[in-house]
C-alpha cells in the first residue's frame, strides 16, 4: 500500500528564520516559499540525497496548524508524507479499515501538484500521515 518517504514536515512559526536555519547552519538548498492558501500554510522544500523536508508556516487565519503551534510553541515535527500508486483505492482499502480520512476524504493537490490525503495522527501512533499518489 504505501512507497516511498516522500518528505517529513516540520512546522515552523516563522519560515524565514527557520530556512535561514537550514541554509545557512545546516548547508540545505531550500526552495524559494510556496503560499498554499487552500491548505492553510505557506510551505518550503529542502531537497535530501534520498528525501525531502517540508518546513510549513500558518497561513491565514484558519490554518489547520495554528492548534499544533499553539501546542508546540518552537514548532516540531508535523506529518509524514508516503508516496501511494493509486490514492483513491489506498483511500477506500483505509477506510474499510476504520482508518479516518481527514477533510471531506475527497484528495486535495498539494504542493508539489500531485493528489494528497490526510490520515487522522490518532490511527496511526500519534502521527499526521499525508499520502501523495506520485
Ligand atoms: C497539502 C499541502 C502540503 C503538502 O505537503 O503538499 C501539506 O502537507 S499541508 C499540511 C497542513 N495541512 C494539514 O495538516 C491538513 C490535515 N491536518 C488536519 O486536518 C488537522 O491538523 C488535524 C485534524 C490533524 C488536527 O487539527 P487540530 O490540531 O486543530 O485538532 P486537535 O487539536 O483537536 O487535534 C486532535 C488530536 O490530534 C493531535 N494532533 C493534532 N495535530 C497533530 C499532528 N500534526 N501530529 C500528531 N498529533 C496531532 C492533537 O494533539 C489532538 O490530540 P489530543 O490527544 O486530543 O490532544
Ligand atoms: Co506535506
Amino acid at each position: 500500500m504505501i512507497g516511498r518517504l516522500n518528505h517529513v514536515a516540520i512546522a515552523v512559526r516563522d519560515l524565514g528564520a527557520a530556512t535561514a536555519v537550514y541554509r545557512d547552519t545546516l548547508g540545505a538548498h531550500v526552495s524559494q516559499p510556496q503560499a498554499l492558501p487552500e491548505h492553510g500554510v505557506t510551505v518550503v522544500f529542502i531537497e535530501l540525497p534520498n528525501t525531502k523536508i517540508e518546513l510549513l508556516e500558518p497561513l491565514g487565519e484558519a490554518s489547520p496548524i495554528a492548534r499544533f503551534l499553539e501546542k508546540n510553541p518552537d514548532g516540531g515535527m508535523h506529518h509524514i508524507c508516503y508516496e501511494v500508486d493509486d490514492i483513491l483505492a489506498t483511500r477506500d482499502q483505509l477506510k474499510q479499515t476504520g482508518a479516518r480520512v481527514l477533510g471531506d476524504g475527497e484528495p486535495k493537490i498539494g504542493a508539489h501538484g500531485k493528489p494528497v490525503l490526510f490520515l487522522h495522527p490518532k490511527d496511526f501512533s500519534g502521527t499526521l500521515v499525508e499520502l501523495e499518489q506520485v
